[in-house]
């Protein structure tokens, strides 16, 4: 559950530049984030509200990105949001025309939360250029609910509410597709991990956080260091701090 107003989902948007995130924000809110044919137009992130079935959800529109490796601020937001914040669902938007290079931030996103769905948007241009695409196949590779929309023209969007509604509460459970690197490294991320998995916040996904500690990950070593002293010892509190930054969204 997210720390955030718990009787209200949040539900983020990220994907690369120019797939549509703030089309569809629009589209489900009815508020008017700038969009444009031309990548990076959303820069800090953007919140709005929709109801589906029962509840209201919260939904943030993040930056286009294409890693979460915090090599830039649009990154960075991205990353932290869905590190600290906590999602209850998280909506990796794709360009369903090129989806292969889409997908490497889908695996880098189902690293961090289990709780994903994979929009294919632009399905409109793919259909154009004949490309045909194993909706049912990629989301039984990926273990999460896969959408194919055309959000301008509003195609999918049901679905899509549907897919975020069955993530976010639960309805739904998913099993993403783990990437296993060679075996000395997997050795190196499971020891550091049982290292990690008291000592870190619940929250946290110490396999992802031990991959970005072996990875040298400086800004992320930055933003997790406060919680530890030299044998890697928590101190309570900051990432509490991390985290209310977010509780007034
Ligand atoms: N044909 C088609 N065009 C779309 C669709 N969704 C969005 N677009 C167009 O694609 C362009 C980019 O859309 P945005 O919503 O601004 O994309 P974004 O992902 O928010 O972009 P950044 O904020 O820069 O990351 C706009 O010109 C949209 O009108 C779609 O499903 N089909
Ligand atoms: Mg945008």
């Amino acid at each position: 559950m997210s720390i955030l107003n718990k009787s209200e989902p949040v539900v983020a948007l990220a994907g690369n530049p120019n797939t549509g995130k703030s089309t569809i924000f629009n589209a489900l809110t009815g508020l008017k984030q700038h969009t444009g044919n031309w990548p990076g137009k959303t820069v800090l992130r953007a919140e709005g509200r929709f109801v589906h079935k029962d509840k209201v959800f919260k939904i943030i529109d993040l930056p286009g990105t294409y890693s979460l490796l915090a090599n830039s601020a649009e990154e960075e937001v991205a990353r932290d949001f869905i590190c600290f914040a906590r999602p209850d669902a998280t909506v990796v938007v794709t360009d369903a025309t090129c989806l292969e290079r889409n997908l490497n931030l889908v695996l880098q996103v189902l690293e961090i939360t289990d709780r994903v769905v994979v929009c294919l948007n632009l399905i409109d241009e793919a259909r154009r250029k004949n490309i045909e695409i194993d909706v049912t196949g990629i989301s039984k590779e990926l273990g999460v609910p896969v959408v194919p929309t055309a959000a301008r023209s509003g195609e999918g969007l049901k679905f899509l509410k549907d897919a975020i509604y069955d993530v976010a509460v639960r309805k739904r459970y998913t099993k993403p597709l783990k990437i296993e690197y060679d075996s000395e490294l997997e050795k190196a991320v499971k020891n550091l991990e049982s290292k990690l998995l008291p000592l870190i916040p619940k929250h946290l996904n110490p396999r992802w956080v031990a991959l970005r500690l072996l990875d040298g990950d400086t800004a992320i070593i930055e933003k997790i260091s406060g919680c530890f002293t030299g044998d890697l010892c928590f101190k309570e509190g900051v990432f509490s701090k991390e985290c209310f930054r977010y509780e007034g969204l």
